[in-house]
């Protein structure tokens, strides 16, 4: 594939691995660190551009960032989280943010564009020495 997107950006959130015997099983917080690599075979408009000249708009892979309360993951209990609740892994947050970004990516396409041709993988530190990727 011809371009790779990258971005990367910071959330922080509180948490609990429910029923893990041991310290992540009480509540507990991290400033999680994401990438996002973005794939794709051609250029496309955004909703910021009518020309064919980006993957896509930084700004579509970086909607985690924002507040909870904005539709983010920034300051959340990812307990409360519907897509969530109690299995608040790297790995399970991971395949989260990959797909509902890959979806938000998507629902911006032109009519008739499904986008078959990109690929996202989603990497997640939990902390500065461990992380998860996620990808197709
Ligand atoms: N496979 C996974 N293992 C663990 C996860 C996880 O999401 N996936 N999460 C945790 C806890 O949330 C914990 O907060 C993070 O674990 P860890 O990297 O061990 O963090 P520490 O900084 O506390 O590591 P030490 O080296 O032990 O100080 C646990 N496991
Ligand atoms: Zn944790």
């Amino acid at each position: 594939m011809p371009w790779t997107l990258r971005t990367e950006f910071a959330f922080d959130s509180a948490h609990v691995i429910t029923g893990y015997d041991g310290p992540c099983g009480r509540l507990h917080g991290h400033t999680y660190r994401v990438q996002m690599a973005l794939t794709s075979g051609r250029l496309r408009p955004s909703a910021h551009i009518q020309r064919n000249i980006m993957v896509a708009d930084f700004k579509s892979l970086k909607w985690a960032k924002k507040d909870v309360t904005q539709g983010g993951l920034d300051h959340a209990f990812l307990n409360e989280h519907p897509d969530l609740r109690d299995d608040t892994t790297a790995e399970v947050i991971a395949a989260y943010l990959h797909r509902e970004t890959l979806r938000r990516v998507r629902e911006c396409l032109e009519p008739g564009d499904a986008g078959e041709d990109l690929r996202l993988k989603v990497t997640l530190w939990e902390t500065p020495d461990s992380s998860c990727e996620y990808w197709e």
